[in-house]
């Protein structure tokens, strides 16, 4: 008789795989490399940013004392005594009435408290000297880049843990971080478990079909922060499989197998599972695509019995495979980032959850979610259009167009906390 399996809700099954999410170990990188990682070290300050007060503009650095009076009746005439290009300083001491020609970035000489663009000033020469009149006064602090405006000193910039963008490398070079300590990658391996895959450079034939999980499941994990390691497919055999599964362990933080775990007589995950010795966490979840995710445990290690149809191995994935590999990588939200739009589909009432491949769009009023569809869970052409998925929890009355519900963001590198 076929075994009935009691479905989880979908918490209670992330709470299970999040119990034995571990947490990573750094290594260093090139700043080069580091785009894309997540910092394995708070990033601290060790000093201002900008170290010294800079002009903003090409212009003139002044005394704004000297120049209260200035107006376009009784301009104010200052001597321009040097010119300074960035990179160098001042070599002379600025005295009242005085003035130095100042290119964008330079350091403000000390005796000066503002700058001001050549564009607001008159410049001539007398008897071989050179000057300038200027017809306003200037408020002292004007047109300058003031010392540690930008990053204080001793401030915690960005926490362990933050994914590194192309703005967090500038940082990063601003203090000197020619190296990077970065989480290392998880190694995850994956195997495309079914008699009836074929490589996708091999031509179709009746009965089978292309292995499109085995790269779908490598561009999840890469989108995650993960190194994937794809090992290969297996036919539908219990030895085959067997030996495949248990010697691929060792060299990994988790296993990913796809199809092969539901209750057909070539499902064989969960035999596989028996004969390793691992503790089934749970072999069915409250929720649509997906229900048929099955996680064991064996040594602390997770191994994901996701399932063969490729929306439900995709949703399985990034609800309860990604958060796992967000902690590995120190991140504090580890979970897809949830946000709240309007829904623009119909969904009747469902005992399971549901999470609808869907497209975030700005309408007039705000964010809508659209449904991408139609909803079926082999379907591959949705996964491709969809960048949210719209939640639907179980039990309600259904869903129509208007409502506004939870949605998950699946290209978004920030997550959110538990419970969403
Ligand atoms: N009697 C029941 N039958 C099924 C149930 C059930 O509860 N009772 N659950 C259904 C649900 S829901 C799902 S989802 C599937 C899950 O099946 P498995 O995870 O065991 O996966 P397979 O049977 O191996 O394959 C399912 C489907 O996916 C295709 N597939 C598999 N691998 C790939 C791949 N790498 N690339 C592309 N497509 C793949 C495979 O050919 C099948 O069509 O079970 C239902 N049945
Ligand atoms: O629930 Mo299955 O896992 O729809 O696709
Ligand atoms: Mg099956």
């Amino acid at each position: 008789m076929v075994e009935k399996r009691k479905p989880i809700p979908v918490s209670e099954a992330v709470a299970a795989v999040m119990h034995y999410a571990l947490s990573g170990s750094p290594e260093t990188v090139a700043l080069e490399e580091s785009y894309g990682r997540y910092l394995g070290e708070d990033l601290i300050a060790d000093h201002d940013v900008p170290h010294f007060d800079r002009s903003r503009y090409d212009g003139y650095a002044v005394r704004s004392q000297d120049l209260t009076t200035a107006s376009p009746e009784h301009p104010v005439t200052l001597e321009v005594i040097e010119e300074i290009g960035a990179g160098f300083i001042a070599s002379k001491e600025i005295k009242p009435f005085q003035t130095v020609r100042i290119m964008t970035g330079a350091q403000m000489p000390d005796q000066c408290d503002a700058a001001i663009m050549f564009e607001l000033t008159e410049e001539y020469e007398k008897s071989g000297r050179k000057f300038i009149d200027i017809d306003r006064p200037i408020k002292s602090g004007s047109d300058l880049f003031h010392k540690g405006e930008d990053m204080k000193n001793g401030a915690l910039l960005f926490p362990k843990g933050t994914y590194i963008n192309p703005g967090i490398c500038a940082v990063l070079a601003t203090f000197g971080y020619a190296s990077v300590k970065v989480m290392k990658k998880p190694r995850i391996g994956i195997f495309a478990t079914g008699t009836e895959l074929l490589d996708v450079d091999e031509p179709l034939v009746p009965g089978k079909i292309r292995n499109s999980n085995a790269s779908m499941l490598q561009a999840q994990l890469r989108r995650a922060g993960a190194e994937p390691l794809y090992l290969g497919k297996l036919i539908d055999d219990f030895d085959v499989s067997y030996k495949a599964v248990s010697s691929a362990l060792e060299d990994l933080d988790l296993l990913i197998t796809s199809g092969g775990v539901s209750v057909g007589d070539f499902d064989y995950l969960p035999a596989i599972y028996k004969k390793l010795g691992a503790e089934v966490l749970f072999n069915k979840v409250a929720m649509r695509p997906g229900s048929v995710t099955t996680v064991a445990e064996l040594n602390g290690k997770l191994l994901y019995g996701l399932s063969g149809n490729p929306s439900s191995c995709y949703v399985g994935f990034e609800l309860l495979v990604r958060p796992v590999i967000k902690s590995l990588l120190a991140s504090k939200d580890p979970h897809l980032k949830k946000i709240r739009a309007k829904f623009q589909g119909n969904f009747p009432a469902n005992s399971f959850s549901r999470f609808i491949r869907s497209h975030l769009a700005y309408g007039n009023d705000g964010l809508e979610v659209v449904p991408v569809g139609a909803d079926k869970p082999n379907m591959v052409s949705t996964l491709a259009s969809s960048d949210a998925l719209s939640v639907l929890p179980g039990g309600s009355n259904g869903f129509s167009k208007g409502d506004v519900i939870d949605v998950l963001l699946l290209e978004s590198n920030e997550g959110s906390k538990w419970p969403w």
